[in-house]
Order: C-alpha cells, then sequence, then structure tokens
C-alpha cells in the first residue's frame, strides 16, 4: 500500500494547542486533529503545511520547528506524519472550512479524542512543558 506523505502542524501560543475537528464523512472523520493535509507531488513539506493552514485555519505561517515524523498504519491507510510546531503566524486560527477549533491548553490534549497515530504527538508535547 502507498503511503501517503502529511504535513501536519502543533500551532501553538504559549501554553495552548489549536486543533480542529475532521468532518465526520473523512478517514479518521469527528475526531480532533492538529490541522494540515496530504503534500502534492510539486511540493516541499514546508510548502504543503503553509497551504494546508491556509487553507484549513487562514493562517499564513512564517516559521516551522520540527517535532517528530510517525508512521502509522491504520490497516485502510499507511501515513507518514511530519509533525511540525508552528509558533510564528499571522492571523487568528480558525475552521475555514466551517470545522470547530479549539485553543486547547497542552495539559488537557488528552481529554480529546484524536487519530491513534497522535498519541506520541501529544506525550511528546507534555514531556516538553513539564
Ligand atoms: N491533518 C491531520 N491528519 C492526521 C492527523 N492524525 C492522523 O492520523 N492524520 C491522518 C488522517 C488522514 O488519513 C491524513 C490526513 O489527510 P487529510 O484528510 O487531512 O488530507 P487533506 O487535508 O490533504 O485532505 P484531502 O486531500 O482529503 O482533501 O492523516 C492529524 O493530527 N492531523
Ligand atoms: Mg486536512
Amino acid at each position: 500500500m502507498k503511503k501517503v506523505e502529511v504535513a501536519v502542524g502543533v500551532i501553538r501560543r504559549n501554553n495552548q494547542i489549536f486543533i480542529t475537528k475532521r468532518p465526520q464523512n473523512l478517514h479518521q472523520g469527528g475526531k480532533w486533529e492538529f490541522p494540515g493535509g496530504k503534500r502534492e507531488a510539486d511540493e516541499s513539506m514546508d510548502q504543503a503545511l503553509v497551504r494546508e493552514l491556509r487553507e484549513e485555519v487562514g493562517i499564513e505561517t512564517h516559521g516551522q520547528l520540527p517535532l517528530l515524523v510517525i508512521e502509522h498504519d491504520y490497516g485502510d491507510k499507511q501515513v507518514v506524519l511530519d509533525v511540525r510546531i508552528v509558533e510564528q503566524f499571522s492571523g487568528e486560527p480558525h475552521g475555514q472550512e466551517g470545522q470547530l477549533g479549539a485553543w486547547v491548553a497542552i495539559s488537557a490534549l488528552s481529554d480529546y479524542e484524536f487519530p491513534e497515530a497522535n498519541k506520541v504527538i501529544i506525550e511528546k508535547l507534555l514531556e516538553r512543558i513539564r
């Protein structure tokens, strides 16, 4: 099965992260996520993240810090998530495609339901604020 490469943005302001809810009809729908999406063939990961954050949450990204890369097999789909922290951006993030959005304290992220692959992302963020 082909691996789907996904650029994922952890949008951070102080100790809060902006998350959105995946539309029900999509893969892993109904769960919360860090905004992002598939890299297109003619793009770098950086470019893919800038485009996805513009399309999904309406911000302009000015800086990306690598956090981790996760490979996960959902059975029906194999993904490689390239997760970056975004602290430098302009505009106020909001669900630009009608999806719910929320600023959540890092310590409260574990109260939200995320796709399975996200467990390690949340663990790593928690380690950072400990
Ligand atoms: N954006 C995002 N995707 C995630 C997360 N965790 C996780 O397993 N995924 C998976 C779900 C999807 O299979 C894939 C992302 O694809 P996507 O549906 O967001 O892609 P996209 O925005 O380009 O949308 P489209 O091409 O389907 O319109 O990565 C996460 O935190 N954020
Ligand atoms: Mg997406």
